[in-house]
């Protein structure tokens, strides 16, 4: 008879021991995290059916078209991380600044910060294509007792004590790290909780599959130009399969499974290519190092850049160990 599966909430507690802070707190911080998951995860599953779908009518401090959906999630998970009295402090990449939150003692004594991108892959909400939400969670810098600053947010990626994804899909999945490598979990509707699906998930460190939106390609550095040929070239184990949702998580989630490699590079367009360093590319590097993966802007490791703003963005290169260093190498040789 197979083997029960662990629950997330059973997870939580019998790893607890291995985080190096008193870790009740990132426990009930990631408890929350999974309940705010349900509830977006329940509005997503039905958007066909209420009016959930389309532009909300407001731009986000990056002058994108808001989606309804991208606002309701962002309202769910501060709603229900603020409730818990945990965290001091969340920016989001729907919130111009980020939000302060006291301890319910009013005494400033809640000790982690959270950075969200509560939907990822917003052109596809509309289409129903899968999608997801990105969490990244420091402790602070700042003295507890005060209110929390805009340093406690920009530490580099390598002070993360947690990250992960929920992936609103053909299955719901959340899959996270706390620095002892990645695990996914599958929500199951029925019941309503998260089974450990994906134990000690790993990158193959080669993989066949390409992501990039190549409807940018002539605008793209050279290197990233040379990498692209080389993935389509009739020689060795290529040419690869170009794969490419429009979801960074999607497509982050496929290739760590199947082995790929997914960018977002700088471009003629956009000098700093699109995704956001602090809530999509430092969770991202962190879960893909945990997973034996690579993560860089094409010369600098993702996880060691220091944030100077709290929306900043970044070139980004990710995924198998192997492809990324190639993708490197052409990087470096085209300069
Ligand atoms: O449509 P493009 O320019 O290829 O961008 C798609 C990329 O942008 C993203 O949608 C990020 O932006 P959002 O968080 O605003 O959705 C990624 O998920 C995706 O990989």
């Amino acid at each position: 008879m197979s083997q029960r599966k662990q629950t997330l909430g059973e997870f939580i507690i019998e790893n607890q021991a291995s985080f190096k802070y008193t870790s009740g707190e990132l426990s009930r911080l990631i408890n929350s995290i999974r309940l705010a998951a349900k509830v977006v995860n329940h509005e997503v599953n039905k958007a066909g059916l209420v009016d959930i779908l389309g532009a909300a009518g407001d731009t986000n401090v990056q002058g994108e078209d808001q989606q309804k959906l991208d606002v309701y999630a962002n309202t769910k998970f501060i709603q229900t991380m603020t409730k818990r009295n945990i965290v001091c402090g969340i920016a989001s990449e729907e919130e111009d600044d980020f939000i302060t939150i006291n301890s319910q003692d009013e005494n400033h004594q809640n000790k982690y910060v959270v950075l969200i991108d509560p939907l990822d892959g917003s052109s596809n909400i509309d289409v129903n294509v899968s999608v997801g939400t990105i969490f990244s969670i420091y402790r602070r810098v700042t003295p507890v007792g005060t209110p929390v600053t805009i340093e406690d947010f920009l530490q580099k990626g390598n002070h993360q004590v947690a990250a992960g994804y929920i992936i609103y899909g053909t299955s719901t999945m959340l899959v996270y790290t706390t620095g002892h490598g990645v695990n996914g979990f599958t929500l199951n509707p029925a019941i309503g909780s998260f089974y450990l699906s994906h134990p000690d998930m790993q990158f193959p460190e080669d993989g066949r599959i390409y992501s990039v939106n190549e409807g940018n390609y002539i605008h793209f550095p050279k290197g990233i130009k040379d990498y692209i040929k080389y993935c389509q070239m009739e020689e060795g184990d290529r040419p690869y399969t170009s794969r490419y949702i429009g979801s960074l998580v999607s497509d982050f989630h496929r290739n760590m499974i199947k082995g790929g490699i997914y960018m977002y590079p700088k471009s003629s367009k956009a000098s700093n290519g699109k995704l956001r360093l602090l809530y999509e590319c430092n969770p991202m590097a962190f879960l893909a190092e945990q997973a034996n993966g690579k993560a860089s802007d094409g010369f600098n490791r993702i996880l060691d850049i220091q944030p100077t703003e709290l929306h900043q963005r970044v070139p980004f290169i990710c995924g198998s160990k192997n492809m990324v260093e190639k993708a490197e190498e052409f990087m470096r040789a085209a300069e």
